[in-house]
């Protein structure tokens, strides 16, 4: 388990992380989401104890990242920016990380195996493209066969293959009963990894809740109906309180339906004896839900905005907006659940 208790971190007068409480638990992979800038970097590096907080506190399974005895054992971790000695091969890059925790050399092939850098291993690791340094990481990360696992950003410089290979591995890990937090900023690659999220905006909580919950709360549900009768049934529709949007040009059988359940739909449509030909619901998407949840605390925007509403300059506004979803003393001050 992983906790942050009120952490706080400044840097001169910009502060990274604020007063910043959350609870990673085994189990379930934990997405850990936030638009550039967020203090995503900043708390894992809190949690690792490479960094000290000016307030609070950062404990694996009850303790001090710097009280463990065996850290390696403990909690495998994967930061951005690594130092790896580029004319090393992988394996011996390895094997001087296995022996300062008395870990054996079989691990060391164990775990070369496990994210297959079998062939190169014994490449200078200078030679290595991104995700194959980025398979080394994980590679080490791996290493002490840890409970809890730290993963800044794993999926960068991956082909679709290892992106796959990662979210599987991660949902292998935490099916196995250790507590996997990983960040990333990709939103469909997140939704279909992480069961849980928790969400930062200028180093503050906006969110702690279940992937479900994040996009249902923040994003509208929507039907796609085709009907060669689409006029009739848009009356139909809008008289019984559903918000009807038409498809668009060239689409005159297409309306878009808000506000009522596809089920209710096909029931207007068939006491009417309205022919359809699609009733599609959809929920919308985890990318929406973020940009819609944290639009307030980007730093960096575009000026024609990159996201939809207004981006305040960084310094501005550093409580995000009103957020549906977010936790309870999140900085909204908005009701919310768990
Ligand atoms: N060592 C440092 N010195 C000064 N400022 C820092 C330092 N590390 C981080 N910051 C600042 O703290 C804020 C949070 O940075 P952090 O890297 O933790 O964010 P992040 O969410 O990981 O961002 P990204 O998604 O871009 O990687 C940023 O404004 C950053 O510029």
């Amino acid at each position: 388990m992983i906790e942050a208790e009120n952490l706080t971190k400044r840097y001169g007068d910009k502060t990274a992380v604020d007063d910043l409480s959350f609870t990673v638990v085994p189990g379930r992979v934990t997405g850990f989401l936030g638009p550039n800038g967020a203090g995503k970097s900043t708390t894992m590096r809190l949690l690792l104890g490479l960094d000290r907080p000016d307030r609070g506190d950062a404990r694996i399974h009850g303790r001090h990242y710097r009280d463990l005895d065996a850290p390696l054992r403990v909690v495998g971790a994967l930061l951005e920016a690594r130092s790896v000695h580029t004319g090393r091969s992988a394996y011996n890059h390895l094997l001087c990380l296995a022996q300062t925790q008395g870990i054996g050399k079989r691990r060391v092939d164990e775990v070369i195996d496990l994210v297959g850098l079998t062939a190169p291993a014994r490449k200078r690791v200078g030679a290595f493209s991104l995700g194959m340094g980025q398979r080394l990481g994980i590679a080490a990360a791996l290493l002490g066969d840890p409970s809890v696992l730290i993963l800044d950003e794993p999926v960068n410089g991956l082909d679709p293959e290892g992106i796959v290979w990662i979210r599987t591995l991660m949902q292998r890990l935490a099916a196995e009963g250790r507590t996997v937090l990983v960040s990333s900023h990709l939103m469909n690659e997140m939704a279909v990894t992480a069961e849980h999220l928790i969400v930062i905006g200028r180093g503050r909580l906006i969110a702690d809740c279940s992937t479900e919950e994040f996009i249902e709360r923040s994003t509208e549900k929507t039907v796609t109906v085709r009907s060669p009768d689409a006029a009739r049934l848009t009356d139909v529709v809008a008289a019984a309180g559903g918000k009807v949007a038409p498809g668009g040009e060239g689409a005159d059988d297409l309306i878009t339906v808000t506000n009522m359940e596809a089920p209710r739909v096909g029931e207007l449509a068939a006491a009417e004896g309205i022919v359809l030909h699609e009733l599609t619901p959809s929920r919308g998407s985890l990318e929406s839900a973020f940009m819609e949840l944290t639009r307030e605390s980007v730093e960096y925007g575009t000026a024609a905005g990159a996201v939809p509403g207004p981006v305040p300059a960084a310094g501005d506004a550093p409580v995000p907006g009103p957020v549906p979803g977010a936790v309870p003393g999140a900085a909204t001050g908005q009701e919310g659940e768990t």
